[in-house]
C-alpha cells in the first residue's frame, strides 16, 4: 500500500489520506483497508464489515486499479468509534466511457463518497472532490463520471445527467407474446462459466452503446451470482441464464432471483440484463416471460428507447414505474471531450461554457465534419451561439438531452439567432445513451 499525507488545511482538523491497493496490502482485520470499508459501510447504511471478506475485496479494488481516499478525526471526543475508521471516504477508478460513433474515452470515476454524520456539511466532500477533480484534469482526464445517490449533490461541482433508464414491470401471464421470430436458444449456466460468458456479452453491448461505462471487476461475479451485492459471497438466490444465437456466439445474459411465494402476483426481479443485439434483448425477454408460475417480471434499468412494448402483441405488458438518472458527467476539458465524441451532422457552433471551478471555462468553437469534431479555443470576448453551465454540457454531452430542451428549462441561453437550433443538430446522438453500469 502506498500512502500519502495531503496538505493540511487551518479548519476542520481532519487529516486526508490517499492509498492505492494492491497485492501487498494489508488486509488484515486492523488493516486501513478495512477500516476504509467499515467507513463506507457506515456511510451507506450497511452492516459491518465481515473481515474474511477483505481479501476478495482487496483483489477486486486492485483490479480496479482504485485510489481510496479516507478523512481522519485525529481529534476524536471520549468513546469515539475507532478513529482509524475515517469519517469520510472517497474512491476513484478509471473506466471506459463510449461517446458514441464507436469512440471511447476515459472516463475518471467517482465512487463510495460518505460523510460521516458528525462531520457533514463541514466541506469534507468539497475538500475531497476539488483536489480530485483538479489532478484529473491534470492527468489530463476530459471527463469525470459518477452515479449519484441524490441528485442535489453534485451539479454544484459541475455533474450534469447525462443518461437515463427506466424501470418496468411486465405481465408476463398468458397475454404475454413476443411478435418477433425466434432464433438462438437460452441455457441456463453454471456460475463459474457464467462469470466469463456475461463479460463476453458485457463487452459486446458496450463496444454498440453509447452512454455505456466499462464494468469494475466485482459486476461479472455478482451477474454469476458468484458475489452478492453487499458481500463478495454466493448469492444462492440467483440464476443466470444465456442466449447464444444461431452460430453458438452468446450474444444476451439475464440475472434473476424469484421474490418469493408470500408476494403476489408472483414475481421475478432482473437484477442485470444485457444484450449484445436488439434480437438478442427480445430473446432474453421472450424468455423471461416463459418462466412457469410466473406473473410479473420487474427490471430496474429497461434502455429509455425501449423496443420491448412494440415486440409484444399487448403492449400493456409493461409499465413504466419510474425513470431514474444514472450516468453523471463533469467535462474536465471540453477540447477533448467535444473533440472525442462524434458528430451525426456537420456543422460549426461557438460555445461559451462557465464552470465554478474553473476546469472547462471559456469559449470554444466546434467544427463538425464527416462525423468528427474539432475545436479550439477562442479569446475571451469572442460571441458564442450559445452559453451554459458546464453542468449542463455534461447533459448535452452525450446526446440524452436536446438543447432545445435545456434552452427551455433556462439551463441553455442562445445567443446567436439559430445557435439553439444548430446545438441540438450538432449534438444528436444515433440512440438515447444507455449506461447500464452502477459503480
Ligand atoms: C458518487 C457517490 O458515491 S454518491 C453517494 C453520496 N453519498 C451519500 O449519499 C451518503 C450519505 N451522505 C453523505 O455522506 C454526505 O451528506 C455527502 C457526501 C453527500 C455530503 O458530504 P458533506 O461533507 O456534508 O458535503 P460538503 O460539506 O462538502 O458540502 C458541499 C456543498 O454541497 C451541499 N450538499 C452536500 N450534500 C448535499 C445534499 N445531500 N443535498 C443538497 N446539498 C448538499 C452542501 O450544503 C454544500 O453547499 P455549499 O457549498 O453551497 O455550502
Amino acid at each position: 500500500m502506498s500512502m500519502h499525507t495531503q496538505a493540511e488545511t487551518a479548519a476542520p482538523p481532519i487529516r486526508i489520506e490517499t492509498f492505492s491497493v494492491g497485492p501487498d496490502t494489508d488486509t488484515s482485520a486492523d488493516s486501513p483497508l478495512a477500516a476504509w470499508f467499515e467507513g463506507v459501510s457506515f456511510g451507506f447504511h450497511e452492516g459491518r464489515l465481515e473481515a474474511e471478506d477483505l481479501p476478495r475485496l482487496a483483489e477486486a479494488y486492485a483490479a480496479d486499479g482504485r485510489i481510496l481516499w479516507g478523512a481522519y478525526d485525529d481529534h476524536p471526543g471520549p468513546h469515539a468509534w475507532n478513529p482509524r475508521i475515517p469519517v469520510a471516504t472517497y474512491g476513484t477508478m478509471v473506466n471506459s466511457l463510449n461517446v458514441g460513433g464507436g469512440r471511447f474515452l476515459d472516463a475518471h470515476l467517482i465512487t463510495a463518497v460518505t460523510v460521516r454524520p458528525t462531520h457533514r456539511r463541514r466541506g469534507l466532500l468539497r475538500r475531497m472532490i476539488t483536489a480530485d477533480l483538479q489532478a484529473a484534469a491534470d492527468r489530463g482526464h476530459a471527463i469525470a463520471a459518477l452515479t449519484a445517490s441524490e441528485a442535489t449533490i453534485y451539479g454544484r461541482f459541475g455533474f450534469g445527467t447525462a443518461t437515463h433508464t427506466t424501470s418496468i414491470e411486465v405481465d408476463v401471464r398468458e397475454r404475454f407474446a413476443v411478435t418477433a421470430p425466434p432464433y438462438g436458444r437460452m441455457e441456463v449456466v453454471e456460475a463459474d462459466a457464467a462469470v466469463g460468458l456475461t463479460q463476453e456479452v458485457f463487452a459486446a453491448f458496450h463496444a454498440r452503446s453509447p452512454g455505456s461505462v466499462g464494468r469494475q471487476y466485482a459486476y461479472a461475479r455478482r451477474s454469476a451470482g458468484l458475489w452478492g451485492e453487499e458481500r463478495p459471497q454466493p448469492d444462492k438466490a440467483l440464476r443466470t441464464a444465456v442466449h447464444y444465437d444461431d452460430d453458438g456466439t452468446p450474444d444476451g445474459f439475464v440475472s434473476y432471483s424469484f421474490a418469493g411465494w408470500e408476494k403476489t402476483p408472483y414475481t421475478m426481479r432482473v437484477k442485470d440484463l444485457v444484450a449484445a443485439s436488439e434480437a438478442a434483448y427480445l430473446e432474453l425477454w421472450r424468455y423471461l416471460g416463459s418462466l412457469d408460475l410466473i406473473e410479473r417480471v420487474t427490471f430496474g434499468m429497461a434502455p429509455v428507447e425501449d423496443p420491448l412494448p412494440w415486440a409484444l402483441t399487448d403492449r400493456r405488458c409493461r409499465v413504466l414505474t419510474s425513470d431514474e438518472d444514472v450516468l453523471w458527467l463533469r467535462i474536465l476539458d471540453p477540447v477533448a471531450a467535444l473533440g472525442g465524441r462524434s458528430y451525426q451532422h456537420d456543422g460549426v457552433l461557438t460555445l461559451s461554457v462557465t464552470d465554478p471551478l474553473g476546469h472547462a471555462a471559456g469559449t470554444f468553437e466546434l467544427t463538425a465534419a464527416n462525423g468528427a469534431g474539432s475545436v479550439r479555443t477562442l479569446d475571451d470576448g469572442a460571441d458564442p451561439d450559445i452559453a451554459m453551465d458546464v453542468s449542463a454540457l455534461g447533459s448535452m454531452y452525450l446526446g440524452g438531452v436536446d438543447a432545445r430542451i435545456l434552452a427551455a428549462a433556462g439551463r441553455l441561453t442562445e445567443c446567436s439567432p439559430g445557435g439553439v437550433e444548430r446545438a441540438a443538430q450538432l449534438f444528436t446522438a444515433a440512440r438515447a445513451p444507455y449506461c447500464i453500469t452502477h459503480f
